[in-house]
């Protein structure tokens, strides 16, 4: 089965056409002041109308206000939240929109049971990130695989230090739903690169074609 690819940290509408005709199912917008790849709600927005049909928009936020994430809502048409910090199941579901819930893998965190508390149908996935003290996502740094169960009870996007050169080992490995990259397709912190992008891509594929 082919497993999904998900592109974020997008910071222009141009780039978002082309990451989508690179064969992207998904990008991401990164609502997170503090991070080199923020966008606006106004440039969101001309990125989500710039998407070709069957490609998803994925908005990423870390202990967001919910009414900020309400105010992005109003105006993005967002097919999927990503939530990227300490938010609770309730804080999650309060927006009745389908989302990932990431966590940032720690040898001493039960990632079973973390996943049991998100169990319902907003619920698409746990997105599985490094740990990295005081940084809460987007380092390119990686983890150890092995750390991952096998009975997570929601699908698996697998993030953290991906780039072209171990996606296709992470995902003979892992067999996750989705893989989800920023860094490891970028020229530097937040520039967006294409070739990067589609080599990424043919990568990530190799997969369902072997
Ligand atoms: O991309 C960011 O700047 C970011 C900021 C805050 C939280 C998460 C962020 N990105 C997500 O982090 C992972 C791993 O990214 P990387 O490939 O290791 O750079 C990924 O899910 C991004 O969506």
């Amino acid at each position: 089965m082919k497993t999904r690819i998900k592109i974020c940290g997008l910071r222009d509408p141009e780039m978002a056409k082309l990451t989508a005709k690179a064969g992207a199912d998904a990008i991401g917008l990164v609502f997170y002041p503090p991070s080199p790849r923020h966008v606006e709600i106004a440039m969101a927005e001309q990125i989500v109308a710039a998407l070709p049909a069957f490609v998803s928009s994925v908005g990423l936020f870390v202990n967001a206000d919910a009414a900020f994430v309400r105010s992005v809502l109003a105006k993005v048409p967002l097919d999927l939240l990503q939530f990227h910090g300490d938010e609770t199941p309730e804080y999650c579901r309060q927006f009745g929109r389908p989302y990932l819930k990431a966590l940032r893998v720690r040898p001493d965190l039960n990632l079973v049971e973390y996943a049991q508390r998100f169990v319902d149908a907003l619920c698409k996935g746990i997105l599985v990130d490094a740990f990295v003290e005081g940084v809460p996502g987007g380092t390119g740094e990686a983890f150890d695989w092995d750390l991952l169960p096998k009975d997570l009870p929601l699908p698996l996007v697998l993030s953290g230090g991906l780039h072209s050169d171990n996606v296709y080992e992470a995902i003979c490995k892992v067999r996750p739903w989705a893989v989800d990259v920023s860094s490891g397709v970028e020229s530097s912190k937040g520039i967006k690169d294409v070739a990067k992008i589609a080599t990424f891509i043919n990568q990530a594929e190799r997969e369902a074609h072997d």
